[in-house]
């Protein structure tokens, strides 16, 4: 299938291509009783083809920023670029033109009940303006994409949650975004859905090369299917990265929390350190090399092997024998092995 057309162009940066750019950004809602900071100076910067989540708690900030990114709440101060199109200085139609080129979903999917699963498909393009001799071959092409095809005459109320969530999937990508832009999408799903649900968006993410921003307050969704995350609190990104590098990074709190270590910080006659490798070297035999090399009777402690989305980490406690200065040339070892060691005590 040709997934061109809606084109959004993208601007080279020194770093690499970023598809969404966001400098500065500050929202302060105000009211009679008093006024609410949501957004407080976020700066952003989404790859082309990446899974970006913002990870927050409710009142973190995350659905103000994400209306930010396609105008539905204007910010007072700061930059958002979408593409090449620097949104923050569009009004009227060429707004609503630059938006076609961001799909959005839905945590209650927002579909029309009065149409039925084609219809509601049909009516993005409609809004887009495709020419009706277009939209039916459109929809149904659409529909296959998310596998809903089956179900093109049932109604919204006719749907399981998955199903709904399916269309609104469907109806986001009508005209060819490059962005999606995913407000807790797979919150009112039991976990099996949200898991197929989420197994969708990576094949969209991959198939499409779909650039995908997500906010979330599930640990589990930026575990399952995004390459960078930042953590939202009180308006501010407190930590952000690539998964890759956050496993790396001593001391993140999104990285204890992506790949907790468990086992005790401390063990008397021991040295207790924290090993981190990703990529190929998370399957390679470290330890067990480590082992043989030092003769030490290392403990594993806590950790595993897993893989976070296109990430794979490998991450342990261990328990060296003896002081940390007795284990300066093991843990030189790991080092020179491509691991983070932390020494836990
Ligand atoms: N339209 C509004 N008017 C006034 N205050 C608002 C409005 N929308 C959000 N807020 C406030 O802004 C702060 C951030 O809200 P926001 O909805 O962006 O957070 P969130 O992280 O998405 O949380 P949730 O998941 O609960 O929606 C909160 O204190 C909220 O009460």
């Amino acid at each position: 299938m040709g997934w061109i057309g809606f084109a959004i162009r993208i601007t080279k940066v020194d770093q690499g291509v970023y598809v969404i750019e966001i400098s500065g950004l500050r929202k302060t809602y105000r009211s009679r009783t008093g006024s609410v900071v949501a957004v407080d100076g976020v700066d952003l910067s989404v790859g082309e083809g990446e899974v970006y989540g913002v990870l927050g708690r409710s009142g973190a900030g995350k659905s103000t920023l994400l209306r930010c990114v396609n105008m539905l709440e204007r910010p007072d101060a700061g930059t958002v670029r979408v593409g090449d199109v620097e949104l923050t200085g569009l009004t009227g139609k060429r707004l609503r033109t630059a938006r076609h080129g961001i799909g959005m979903i839905h945590q209650h999917f927002a579909l029309l009940s009065s149409r039925t699963v084609a219809g509601n498909v049909a009516f993005a393009l409609e809004v887009t303006g495709t020419p009706r001799a277009e939209r039916k071959a459109r929809v149904a092409e659409l529909l296959e994409l998310v596998g809903l095809t089956e179900r093109a005459g049932a109604y919204p109320a006719q749907l399981s949650g998955g199903q709904k969530q399916r269309v609104g999937i469907a109806r986001a990508l009508a005209a060819r975004p490059q962005v999606l832009l995913s407000d807790e999408a797979t919150s009112a799903l039991d976990p099996e859905t949200t898991e197929s649900i989420l197994r969708l968006l990576l094949d969209l993410n991959r198939r499409l090369g779909l650039t995908i921003l997500l906010i979330t307050h599930e640990m589990t969704v930026v575990k399952r299917i995004c390459r960078s995350v930042a953590l939202m609190r009180d308006g501010r990104f407190a930590e952000s990265g690539t998964v890759a590098e956050l496993l790396r990074r001593p001391g993140s709190e999104l990285a204890s929390g992506l790949f907790p270590l468990g086992g005790p910080a401390g063990l008397d006659g021991a040295t207790v350190v924290d090993v981190t490798v990703s990529g190929a070297d998370a399957d390679a035999p470290i330890i067990a090399e480590l082992a043989r090399r030092f003769d030490t009777d290392v403990r594993i402690l806590g950790g595993a092997v897993e893989t976070l989305a296109t990430t794979r980490a490998g991450r342990w406690r261990l328990a060296l024998p003896g002081t940390p200065q007795d284990n300066t040339g093991a843990l030189e070892f790991l080092r020179s092995r491509g691991a983070e060691v932390e020494v836990a005590s």
